[in-house]
């Protein structure tokens, strides 16, 4: 393992990607393009090797090189030659490379016999001593192609295990696996995690286990492997980060019901190599890739490339509009970045005295006078996703919302107008006549069980600092930004909330001062409206061009720090 990676090593545990906020800054404008260089075989098919490789590197943003370890005569139903070059002629390939370019990652291949990974073993130590190779390298231990032919002699399996110590991360299938384990064949995944693990730990690698092959495990033939990944369900198709102290990451996926799964192994791989140059962190490199593969699968629908295992659609998303994969287009890398904001929304003061129930009952009473204000204006911003929204049916699903968030505000203003009229009437257990149902779907649809509260003085209380702070950021987005800008702002106000609603609602207890309140905190409903509301920004991202996302995700981390603050307020502020 190089210096460079044992220095990522460290965000094995950690699993932090790099990006946070400045480095999250992807587009393919905004990243030095890498020059990854390919060691492998060619597939005149055009699916595997070197072909893929390219492709792949292309395809993830970066700069594809190809040295060319063999040549095969195959396509997409099998192999039917290989003829091996003089390994000299190799190193000299690879000398012409490393003597001109700079070489920010490299991804190793199909390697025929002992003699070729000689040559690479050897030229490999030399340009990294020298400083002339500084990027990662990811082996792909590549012994039988999709078909089932060989394409590594049996003798070159020793020699393989040593050059494992010269790479960063080896991505064997689960064959594969079991050999550089010297094992048996993993017969769950399980098996095949723990073998990983050992693997990793004998060469101070980090290892992918990939779920490819495990349809092919004994017992899978009934479509089913829960017990043997590890979870329950259709047969799933998860791949997994491991390191010498084990799983650092693991990536649950869908199987996919197609044959076109020719070259996967050799896309994976050096789509790795290419993101993790670009962002410098393995399992956001691995997240990404995994997501870029999955839909490079199922494009593959589109080609018509053969008769037996076709080939993946490597440039599939980008033709059909996507951009290259970037961590700002994964909601998933967003909630991520604010996992620290997280953390210390249960120690603000506030959300630890509602769960423990020894918050102040006028501090109830002003947050819900805040919440109540907040909602009338955060309706209007739900309004305006529904005015820009692109289909009928996300159209219904923001103005529903926003009806939804005023039906709350009306009952909680309802609530304290017959407080004001019946004043004392302080008893948290009650339940305001006329109150809407529990389970709304609005944004903030959590205070429609309020209970009687003692009446504020009638008329309208006034916005806080940081209720007009936030409301001031979302009619911001909601004058100004485009639809995709919209649906992120308003984003946290669902998610934060049903994040922490949950919490809370495991905190209750009968005899809890706002019992009624908690219990309202999380509904299906509001979870069901929560996931519809990531789907809907996960599909604009997915389309949305550099400025744009990172409008969105600026839109989106500006919401969540506005969360927090809403939280963090006091009544004398
Ligand atoms: N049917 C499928 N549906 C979804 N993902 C798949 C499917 N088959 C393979 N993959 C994914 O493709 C990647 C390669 O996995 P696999 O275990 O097939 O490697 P491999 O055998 O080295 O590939 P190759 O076909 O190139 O030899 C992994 O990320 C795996 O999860
Ligand atoms: C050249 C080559 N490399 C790797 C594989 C494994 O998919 C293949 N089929 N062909």
């Amino acid at each position: 393992m190089s210096a460079e990676t044992t220095l990522h090593a460290g965000d094995r545990t950690s699993a932090a990607p790099r990006s946070a906020r400045a480095d999250a800054a992807a587009g393919p404008g905004d990243v030095r393009v890498p020059n990854v260089l390919s060691i492998a075989g060619s597939d005149p098919s055009g699916g595997a090797g070197i072909q893929a490789d390219l492709k792949s590197i292309a395809a993830c943003g970066g700069y594809g090189m190809a040295a060319i370890t063999a040549l095969t005569a195959q396509n997409t139903r099998g192999v039917t030659g290989v003829h091996v070059p003089d390994p000299a002629f190799l190193t000299q390939q690879l000398e012409a490379v490393s003597s001109d370019v700079r070489i920010d990652a490299v991804k190793i291949g199909m390697l025929a016999n002992a003699e070729v990974i000689g040559a690479v073993h050897a030229w490999l130590s030399r340009e990294r001593a020298a400083g002339r190779v500084a990027g990662a390298v990811v082996l792909d231990p590549v012994m039988i192609a999709t078909s089932g032919d060989r394409l590594t002699d049996d003798d070159a399996v020793v020699a393989l295990r040593s050059l494992l110590a010269e790479a960063d991360v080896v991505t064997p299938n689960l064959p594969e696996l079991a050999v550089l384990a010297d094992a048996p064949p993993a017969r769950t995944w399980a098996e095949a995690l723990d073998q990983a693990r050992r693997v990793a730990a004998a060469a101070d690698v980090l290892v992918v286990a990939k779920g490819g092959h495990l349809d092919e495990l004994e017992g899978s033939a009934d479509g089913r492997n829960g017990d043997r990944s590890g979870s329950r369900g259709p047969l799933g198709c998860p791949d997994a980060l491991v390191g010498p102290d084990g799983v650092v990451l693991e990536l649950p996926g869908r199987r996919l019901e197609t044959t076109s799964t020719h070259g996967t192994g050799c896309s994976l791989s050096s789509a790795l190599a290419t993101l993790q140059a670009r962002f410098g962190d393995w399992p956001a490199a691995l997240r990404l890739t995994k997501r870029w593969l999955t839909r490079a699968i199922e494009d593959s629908a589109r080609l018509e490339v053969g008769g037996g295992h076709g080939p993946v659609s490597h440039l599939g998303q980008l033709w059909g509009g996507h951009t290259v994969p970037d961590p700002r287009a994964d909601v998933g890398h967003w909630w991520d970045l604010i996992a620290d904001l997280r953390g210390r929304i249960d120690d603000v003061w506030f959300v630890r005295r509602l769960a423990d129930g020894t918050l102040d009952r006028a501090d109830f009473e002003h947050y819900l006078a805040q919440d109540s204000l907040y909602l009338r204006t955060y309706s209007k911003v739900l309004s305006r996703a529904a005015q820009l929204a692109p289909t009928l049916e996300e159209q219904e699903f923001w103005a529903h919302s926003a009806h939804e968030c005023l039906e709350v505000e009306l009952s909680l203003h309802r609530a304290r107008l017959a407080d004001a009229e019946a004043p004392g009437v302080t008893d948290p257990g009650a339940t305001e006549p006329g109150a809407t149902e529990p389970g709304s779907t609005a944004g903030r649809g959590t205070s429609e069980a309020v209970s009687p509260v003692a009446a504020p003085p009638p008329g309208e209380a006034a916005a806080s600092p940081e209720t007009r702070a936030y409301l001031g950021h979302l009619l911001a987005a909601a004058a100004v930004g485009s639809y995709p800008v919209v649906v992120a702002a308003v984003l946290p106000c669902y998610w934060l909330y049903q994040d922490i609603g949950s919490r809370l609602a495991a905190a209750n207890r009968p005899d809890h001062p706002y019992a009624d309140w908690l219990g309202m905190y999380s509904s299906p409903e509001f979870d069901a409206a929560t996931r519809r509301a990531i789907a809907i920004t996960q599909t604009q991202a997915d389309t949305a061009r550099p400025a744009e996302l990172e409008a969105m995700l600026d839109a989106f981390l500006e919401s969540s720090r506005q969360e927090m603050a809403f939280f963090a307020q006091r009544r004398d502020s």
